[in-house]
Order: C-alpha cells, then sequence, then structure tokens
C-alpha cells in the first residue's frame, strides 16, 4: 500500500487524481493540501483530511508520495518541504524556473528522494514529444503551436517548453526564418526558444492539444497529440507513483522512465 498526499484536489487536475487514487487498489490516499477550506464531499464523507498547508499536512499524515498539482509558486515550496522530509513526489506542475529546478534536482539527489517532474503525463504526448526530437535531425526548421483551455496559467506549456528543449539536444542552433524579419504586430511570431517559434493558442472548449511542424524543401511534416480529457493524464500519474517508489533522485520527463526504444 502506498500513502499518498494530494497537492490540489479542487482542481482540474486534482480532482481527477484524487478519483484515481481512491479508485486503485494499492494507493492508499491519506490527506490532501489545498488553499480553500471548503470541504470536498468525496474526501470528507471518507474522513481524508485537507490541509491548507504542507507543513501541517506532513506533520500530520504519514506520506510516502505527494503528488502535486498545483500552481508553481505553491509547488515549490510544496515540493522543498516534502524532499526535507524525504517524501517522494510526483509532480504534474508546469511553470518552474531553470533555477527552480536545479534546486528541486539537488535537493531530491542529497536526500536520496525519488522526484518525478512529467510536464505531461499523457502517453500519447511523450510520444509526440519524443517523436518530435527523433525528426528535428532531419528538419531543423521547426514551429510549435500548443492549444489549451483559456484556464491555463503559464505559457509556453510546460509541455511546449521540455518539446523544445529535448529538440535543442540533438538540434544545432537555428535561427529560423527570413534575416530581416520584422513583427508588424509584436508577439506575431511567438515565443522564440533557440530560433524554434512556440505559438501558444487559449481557447474555451480546448482541453491540452499540440503540433509540432517541420518544414523542408518541398514537405511539411506534422506531429500532434491531443488530450480529450483529463483521464488521458491519469495512467502516466499511477505510473509514475509506482516508479518513485523505486527511484532516488531526480526524473524530468517521463520519456527518461518509459522504454521508448
Ligand atoms: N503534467 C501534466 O500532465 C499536466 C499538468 N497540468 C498542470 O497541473 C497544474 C494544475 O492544473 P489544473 O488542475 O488545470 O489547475 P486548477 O486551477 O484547476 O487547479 C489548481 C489547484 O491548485 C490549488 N492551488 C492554487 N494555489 C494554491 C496554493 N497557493 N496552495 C495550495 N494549493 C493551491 C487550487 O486550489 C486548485 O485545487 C498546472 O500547472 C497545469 O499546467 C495540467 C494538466 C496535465
Ligand atoms: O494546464 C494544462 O491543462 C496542461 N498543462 C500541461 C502543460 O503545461 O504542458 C500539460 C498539458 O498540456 C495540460
Amino acid at each position: 500500500m502506498i500513502n499518498i498526499v494530494i497537492a490540489g484536489p479542487r482542481g482540474r487536475m486534482g480532482s481527477e487524481a484524487v478519483n484515481m487514487v481512491l479508485d486503485e487498489p494499492a494507493f492508499n490516499l491519506v490527506g490532501c493540501i489545498d488553499r480553500k477550506e471548503h470541504q470536498i464531499p468525496a474526501l470528507a464523507e471518507r474522513g481524508i483530511p485537507v490541509y491548507q498547508s504542507a507543513e501541517e499536512c506532513f506533520y500530520a499524515v504519514q506520506a510516502d508520495v505527494l503528488i502535486d498539482l498545483t500552481v508553481q509558486e505553491a509547488s515549490y515550496q510544496h515540493l522543498l518541504m516534502a524532499l526535507r522530509k524525504k517524501i517522494r513526489c510526483v509532480v504534474g506542475t508546469t511553470g518552474f524556473t531553470d533555477e527552480q529546478l536545479e534546486k528541486i534536482k539537488s535537493l531530491a539527489e542529497d536526500t536520496n528522494t525519488g522526484c518525478i517532474i512529467a510536464p505531461n503525463f499523457a502517453i500519447g504526448a511523450i510520444l509526440m514529444m519524443y517523436f518530435s526530437k527523433v525528426a528535428a535531425k532531419y528538419f531543423p526548421d521547426i514551429e510549435i503551436i500548443e492549444k489549451h483551455h483559456d484556464q491555463k496559467i503559464d505559457a509556453p506549456s510546460g509541455t511546449a517548453v521540455k518539446t523544445a528543449e529535448m529538440i535543442r539536444s540533438v538540434r544545432e542552433s537555428k535561427q529560423q526564418g527570413h534575416p530581416n524579419e520584422v513583427e508588424v504586430l509584436e508577439g506575431a511570431r511567438g515565443a522564440d526558444s533557440d530560433g524554434i517559434h512556440i505559438h501558444s493558442v487559449r481557447l474555451p472548449g480546448l482541453v491540452a492539444h499540440q503540433e509540432v511542424i517541420f518544414g523542408g524543401e518541398g514537405q511539411l511534416l506534422s506531429i500532434k497529440h491531443d488530450s480529450m480529457n483529463r483521464k488521458s493524464f491519469m495512467d502516466g500519474i499511477k505510473f509514475s507513483v509506482n516508479q518513485v517508489m523505486n527511484i532516488s533522485g531526480f526524473v524530468y520527463g517521463l520519456e527518461n522512465v518509459l522504454e521508448l526504444e
């Protein structure tokens, strides 16, 4: 039995994760962390407490794993606290700075505590990123279009940032487009990650979607993934909870723990 705490149980992802953990016989939900005091019926009727601070929660319950699905600033504090207490972490929250990721990595390593941060838990999205990395070896001219629901806070998405990072590991630095390109309206060409442009679309009706477009002489290649609902992320979270019990140290991205070749 793995004792789990979920941070963000009222959220779109957190509420789905609560259902997944309650349905999994090998998982035991021992508590939650959220900033608001309101009761959550599914938790209240099972006597599962919701704490307003991570400190209070980790003092009151014995947790093996923290699943964090909140916002970057809160999540960062949760992770520092959890790792110092040697509680393993599975993190879906996006928007961390490089400095924050570096700090979390060194804390996980110093405390010998497993920590998996995955900007995307959907297996199809991991494959989309991996295939994009493969394609980038042959097609260095790339644009990323990510589309999300209009309640998303961070832009570009964590998935887009990670995709660009994976591509950068195999693609030589390149500024794309015309050298004298002019943005008539500021932002028209999107964000620039080492010459790869990232465009963020936010609309009601969308969930989580990304297309990576590769351009070559006389040809285009598109690699696309769509999450139609948040259940699409749950298998990846379940897999990560089981994985994190058997690792020490830091993993950034599910592509590093899945068998892809
Ligand atoms: N890795 C993945 O596969 C996925 C990651 N995400 C990421 O997960 C995070 C959550 O996304 P959603 O569920 O859509 O957001 P949401 O806004 O629906 O939920 C956020 C939750 O965090 C809580 N929260 C906010 N501030 C807090 C604080 N200071 N202390 C404690 N709790 C706090 C809210 O009360 C709420 O329960 C985002 O960073 C999003 O980018 C979302 C979908 C998939
Ligand atoms: O906020 C979301 O919804 C999502 N966030 C993650 C991201 O930023 O990439 C994962 C997925 O795209 C959904």
